[in-house]
């Protein structure tokens, strides 16, 4: 118990030690595919830590005035290896944070492109990290896993045997930065997200109901779900997420175990989700019309085990069930009547 402790304290003192050394030397970073659901807030997160002009945001998308306004934003597709080589120099580039993806139920609909941007581009994500020494982020998912895997609870090292091209992509990811760790030395990390949840828009996703029965309750007190009431997905709130990922980033690599770490914060059905939000909503009505969807869900694990984070870099979520629905209905709330009903 004592040396628990002591641990502890001096994992802490360590981990303080290399964090202020961060924020008086910050790193450059370079976000890909920045405009999606976790780019534009995970820019806003780590500008407010390491300064605005340290934090650079990329896309292929055409930026609306707030992002340019708010900081650095360049083009860049993941798919030209050129590109990216010139932002890294011009820029003095650090730490690389990959977000480009086409997600799960959008990649079924288009696998040729779905394996040029997730499998390609990891490809160039990681021949440019191994040759200008970057660390890099890649974020995987619970869709790395399969029917085969164990799903409640499914453990960090298990049977990976996904069925969506973006799984296969994932796993294909999560190899390939172990690989170039051990053979280059190169400081690659990957954490394992569930469903995230935001009140911005999600990309096309198998978890997306999750944010869409916010939208849709509160504009029109009805949503209907495309995947059956009593399916189970772990998920976490953006805020949970990114500070997952921040302090992952910042752990010194002599306490990391593994390259690849399941992180979660909760599980639950469309049903219980429908049930927390009656708390605070009126009239609510959920109808059912399962679709294509729910084959993937019906694969992927129900509760994820995230123990292994917990035990090497003090991972620890924060927002619960009730936190993530009052949060939402205030943020969406607050978007419905800046943009209109109809946004
Ligand atoms: N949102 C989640 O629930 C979740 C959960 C687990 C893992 N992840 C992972 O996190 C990352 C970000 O997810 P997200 O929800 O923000 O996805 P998203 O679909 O909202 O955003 C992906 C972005 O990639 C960009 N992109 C597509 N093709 C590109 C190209 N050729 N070059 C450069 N950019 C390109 C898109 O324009 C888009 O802005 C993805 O890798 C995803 O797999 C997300
Ligand atoms: C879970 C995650 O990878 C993404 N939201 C998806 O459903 O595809």
């Amino acid at each position: 118990m004592l040396l628990k402790n002591l641990y502890r304290t001096s994992f802490k003192t360590f981990r303080y030690y290399s964090v202020s050394n961060l924020m008086k030397n910050p790193p450059k970073i370079l976000i890909t595919g920045g405009l999606g659901q976790l780019g534009v807030e995970c820019a806003k997160y780590l500008r407010y830590k390491y300064g605005t002009e340290n934090v650079i945001l990329s896309d292929i998308i055409k930026p609306s005035e707030e992002i340019v306004k708010d900081g650095p934003y360049l083009f860049v597709d993941i798919l030209d290896f050129k590109g990216l080589q010139k932002i890294v120099v011009d820029h003095r580039v650090d730490w690389l944070i990959h977000f480009s993806a086409l997600l799960s139920a959008i990649g079924e609909q288009n696998v040729p492109l779905a394996v040029r941007v997730n499998i390609e581009g990891m490809h160039n994500v990681i021949e440019l990290a191994k040759q200008y020494k970057l660390r890099v982020f890649v974020p995987s998912t619970i869709g790395a896993f399969g029917p085969d895997s164990p799903r409640n609870p499914t453990p960090n090292i298990t049977v990976q045997r996904p069925r969506t091209i973006y799984g296969v992509s994932k796993v294909h990811a999560e190899l390939l930065g172990e690989y170039y760790h051990y053979k280059f030395g190169l400081d690659f990390r990957c954490l394992r997200f569930p469903g995230v949840i935001s009140s911005d828009p999600p990309g096309g996703g198998t978890t997306d109901y999750a944010i869409a029965i916010f939208h849709d309750i509160l504009r029109k007190g009805h949503y209907q779900c495309y995947l059956k009431p009593e399916t189970r997905l772990p998920m976490m709130h953006v805020k949970d997420a990114l500070r997952a990922l921040s302090e992952f980033l910042e752990v010194p690599n002599d306490r990391l175990n593994r390259r690849v770490y399941n992180v979660t914060s909760m599980s639950f059905t469309p049903e219980e989700l429908g049930d927390a939000m009656a708390k605070y909503v009126d009239d609510i009505r959920i109808t059912y019309q399962p679709d294509s969807r729910q084959e993937i869900a019906d694969s992927w694990p129900q509760v994820f085990d995230d123990s292994e984070a917990r035990r090497d870099w003090d991972w620890q979520p924060e927002i619960d069930l009730d936190n993530l629905v009052r949060l939402m209905l205030k943020e969406v709330k607050e978007k419905i009547v800046a943009n209109g009903l109809s946004s």
